[in-house]
């Protein structure tokens, strides 16, 4: 691996995701805040959130082609007035999952993998709000490294 690779490479792919997304919503369901919220989702909601942050995390764009792209994503969030302590509990199950997943847990992809999360968590209650209407255009959202690209030895 010469280039840098996407933080979808380093996750370890469609496979880590599809863990990440299974055992996160597996505690969604059990925890008493999030549980009302996300008792009716569809249930290839895992699936979908899974080929969501592949496309985020730089691997392919189905989300794009097959799942309506950001607007649809945006769009299931409108109306839903997610508050900040479910945002948060949201935010440390998915970091949770991510350690039983088995994701990489070196400093550099866990703090974009943080992030993103972050931000994205942060937009999802923004447009959940009452009377959040999606009116403009909302481009795919791209994460990669930051500042801090994956740290491998140096040449020798
Ligand atoms: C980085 C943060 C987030 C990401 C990447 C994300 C991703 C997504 C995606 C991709 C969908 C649409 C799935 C589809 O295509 O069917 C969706 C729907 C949804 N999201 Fe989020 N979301 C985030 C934050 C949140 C938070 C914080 C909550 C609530 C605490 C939430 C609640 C929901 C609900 C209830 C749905 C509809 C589920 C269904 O009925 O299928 N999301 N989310």
């Amino acid at each position: 691996m010469t280039e840098t690779p996407t933080l979808h490479e380093w996750a370890g792919g469609m496979a880590a995701l599809r863990r990440l997304t299974t055992v996160f919503y597996g505690h969604v369901l059990k925890d008493p805040l999030l549980e009302p919220v996300f008792r009716d989702m569809d249930p290839g909601h895992p699936e979908h959130v899974a080929i969501w942050l592949a496309e985020v995390f730089g691997g392919p764009e189905t989300y794009s082609h097959d799942h309506g792209g950001h607007r649809h994503m945006v769009g299931r969030h409108l109306g839903r007035a997610i508050t900040e302590e479910q945002r948060r509990r949201w935010v440390n199950l998915l970091f949770d999952a991510a350690d039983e997943a088995g994701l990489p847990a070196d400093p550099e992809f866990r703090s974009a993998f943080a992030a993103y999360v972050e931000w994205g968590s942060r937009l999802a209650v923004m447009f959940s709000q009452p009377g959040r209407e999606v009116t403009v255009p909302e481009p795919m959202p791209k994460w990669d490294w930051g500042n801090r690209p994956p740290w491998r030895p140096p040449a020798a």
